[in-house]
């Protein structure tokens, strides 16, 4: 299996002087194309840090980020449109979403821009409402959610317009981080199993954070685990369960009597 997304002896710091902290750690992590890679470690052990690295929302102070052979961090130029191919999906798809526009405005900007990206002829507004109201229909929402504010939708809904969102983009990679935490248990497994089936349709590779060890069991291939910024483990999810290589994840398994 090639590899999609390179995490390249990554650090990144926040601050300067006196009041930095280094919050990843010489990390070398990758994604494999078409696989999901789970990614866990207790609050503030840098995972989040990691993932925003990919999308430039935070700048590595050393090492790199590489997506398909080039390089993605400090991008500049034509990079920056070829960095749209990794999409990041938030806890909180309230405040990713544009108050002011109606959930159709948000996913045509997320088409237009993948047609800009991809140098490709913008299609006229019909087929692009079409295109809307596939996207919709792959996220299992009603057609007319086109006409809706993020405001009149279900936490649940509205995390499903970011994964419409993010598949308009036609992603080669996308990151999720905490996507469910927010939801009511109830309609987690829903959400999760919808990307679960989406990332085997179109067969993006997927990162994917999380604090709940029983979800990352069953929803990702392989799992790496972050302690204080480093990397302590990575290996295919069942041995990483029933075989932990490292005390921090036998710890971890630990807390989690169902596991
Ligand atoms: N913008 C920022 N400025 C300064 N420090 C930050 C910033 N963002 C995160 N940190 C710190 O960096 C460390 C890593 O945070 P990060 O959010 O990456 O961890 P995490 O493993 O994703 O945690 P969680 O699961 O709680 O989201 C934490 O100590 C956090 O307080």
């Amino acid at each position: 299996m090639s590899n999609q997304l390179v995490f390249d002896s990554v650090s990144i710091t926040y601050g300067h002087g006196i009041s930095s902290f280094k919050a990843v750690n010489d990390v070398s992590l990758e994604l494999r194309a078409g696989e999901v890679l789970g990614l866990v470690g207790e609050s503030g052990s840098g995972k989040s840090t990691l993932a925003r690295a990919a999308v430039g929302l935070a700048e590595p102070s050393d090492g790199r980020v590489v997506l398909e052979g080039s390089e993605i961090s400090h991008a500049r130029g034509k990079m920056l449109r070829e960095r749209r191919r990794v999409q990041m999906i938030f806890q909180d798809p309230q405040s990713c979403f544009n108050p002011r526009r109606t959930i159709g405005q948000s996913l045509d900007e997320a088409l237009v821009a993948a047609h800009k990206r991809d140098g490709s002829a913008i299609p006229a507004v019909r087929a692009r409402k079409d295109e809307i109201s596939n996207l919709l229909r792959a996220v299992a929402l009603p057609a007319d959610t086109a006409q809706r504010m993020p405001t009149q939708l279900s936490g649940g809904q509205r995390q499903r317009v970011a994964v419409a969102r993010a598949i308009a983009a036609k992603p080669a990679v996308i990151l999720a981080d905490e996507i469910t935490s927010a939801l009511d248990v109830s309609v987690q497994g829903s959400v999760l199993n919808l990307l679960k089936q989406l990332q085997r349709d179109l067969g993006f590779s997927m990162l994917f954070i999380s604090h709940n060890l029983a979800v990352v069991r069953l929803v990702c291939d392989r799992v790496a685990v972050m302690r204080q910024g480093s990397l302590v483990e990575v290996g295919e999810t069942l041995d990483v369960m029933h075989e932990p290589q490292h005390d921090y994840t036998r710890e971890l398994i630990a807390a989690v009597p169902t596991l």
